[in-house]
């Protein structure tokens, strides 16, 4: 049977500090784990889709516990191997008061270093409803990931997939000239662009999303959505345009991964061919519900989860 998404790229052990303020006086942590496209992958796990996750990571203690969390929550992880002579690559986060913060990557010689076009879980990519990618690991080995997910992306696609796309751009990775040269080469592939407004901005030089529309003609990419934080999302598809506003969460204590919990939604109102009005909505509720819980992927909700913050479904507390 057909696994409904795909996703290929690496994950990082997380390091979520304790206290707010700047990391540098930071002393104590927690251990958890984080990663664009692990994260998309366990958002899409949760809302009970059938999900494969590709990656490498090292063969050490940091890369077990993140195979075993990703297998504990219902992921194929078949293709995901782990690797002597790699380290588990490594992120630790600033948080501030509002829930916003920066991250500090070590996550030089990423084990996905070792995964080439030869070594791609083919099957698993011959066989999916939906292949999503995203810059950041087209970002961590340019010259390899990206003729490595155009390959990956040409296996799907050839075998009926659409393909999603999140530019994810991280300015710590590359520059912004190489971002833009880099994830225009991956635009002919793509079928649904999921992006950011800055990172609009920064592939098309232009910000309105009629605009962008028009300049992803030429890639014959059918659906764009445009995630604006807490002013919630609009999207375009043939010629219609959705905005959807944010839907408040109780309190903002973390961002990070609120673009991932978007995009798994996403792709489940693309599977269950959902109307964008409606596919939006309820992305934008997994947005909000990530934001209100700490760590990168913890607020992932499960799909009832989504329907009580839709108002769809009663909240029962005991
Ligand atoms: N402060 C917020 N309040 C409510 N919803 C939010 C908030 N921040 C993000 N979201 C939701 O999550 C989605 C993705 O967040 P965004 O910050 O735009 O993405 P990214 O994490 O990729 O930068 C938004 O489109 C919105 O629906
Ligand atoms: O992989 C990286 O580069 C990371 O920084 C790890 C984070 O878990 C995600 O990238 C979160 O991504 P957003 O959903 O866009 O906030």
């Amino acid at each position: 049977m057909k696994k409904d998404v795909v996703t290929i790229g690496d994950a990082m052990i997380t390091f979520d500090p304790s206290h707010h303020g700047p990391m540098r006086y930071a002393s104590t942590f927690e251990r958890k784990a984080g990663g664009a496209e692990f994260n998309f992958a366990i958002g899409c796990a949760r809302l009970g889709l059938q999900t494969a996750w590709i990656s490498r990571l090292g063969n050490d203690e940091f890369g077990k516990y993140i195979r075993n969390f990703a297998r504990g929550e219902g992921i194929d992880v078949s293709g995901v191997q782990l690797l002597d002579h790699y380290s588990t690559s490594i992120n630790f986060k600033e948080i501030r008061e509002d829930g916003s913060g920066k991250t500090f990557y070590y996550r030089h010689h990423s084990p996905t270093e070792a995964l080439t076009e030869t070594t791609l879980d083919e099957l698993t990519l011959r066989n999916c409803k939906l292949l999503h990618i995203t810059g950041v690991f087209a970002a961590i080995n340019p010259d390899k990931n990206i003729p490595l997910l155009k390959r990956a992306a040409t296996i799907a696609k050839d075998n009926g997939a659409m393909i999603t796309f999140d530019p994810n751009i991280r300015l710590k990775l590359w520059s912004s000239e190489e971002a833009k040269r880099g994830l225009t080469e991956l635009l002919p592939y793509v079928d649904v662009l999921l992006t950011g407004e800055d990172e609009a901005e920064l592939l098309f030089d232009v910000h309105d999303l009629s605009q962008i529309a028009q300049a992803c003609q030429k890639y014959d990419i059918s659906t764009i959505a445009i995630k604006k934080g807490e002013n919630g999302a609009s999207a375009i598809r043939n010629g219609e345009l959705v905005h959807s506003s944010a839907i408040p969460p109780k309190k903002v204590v973390d961002t990070v991964g609120a673009g991932d919990g978007f995009d798994a939604g996403f792709a489940y109102g693309l599977l269950n061919g959902w109307t964008l009005e409606r596919t939006l909505k309820f992305s934008n509720a997994i947005g909000s519900l990530v934001v209100s819980v700490y760590g990168d992927n913890e607020g992932l909700p499960e799909l009832g989860e989504v329907l009580t913050k839709l108002g769809e479904r009663d909240f029962i507390e005991r």
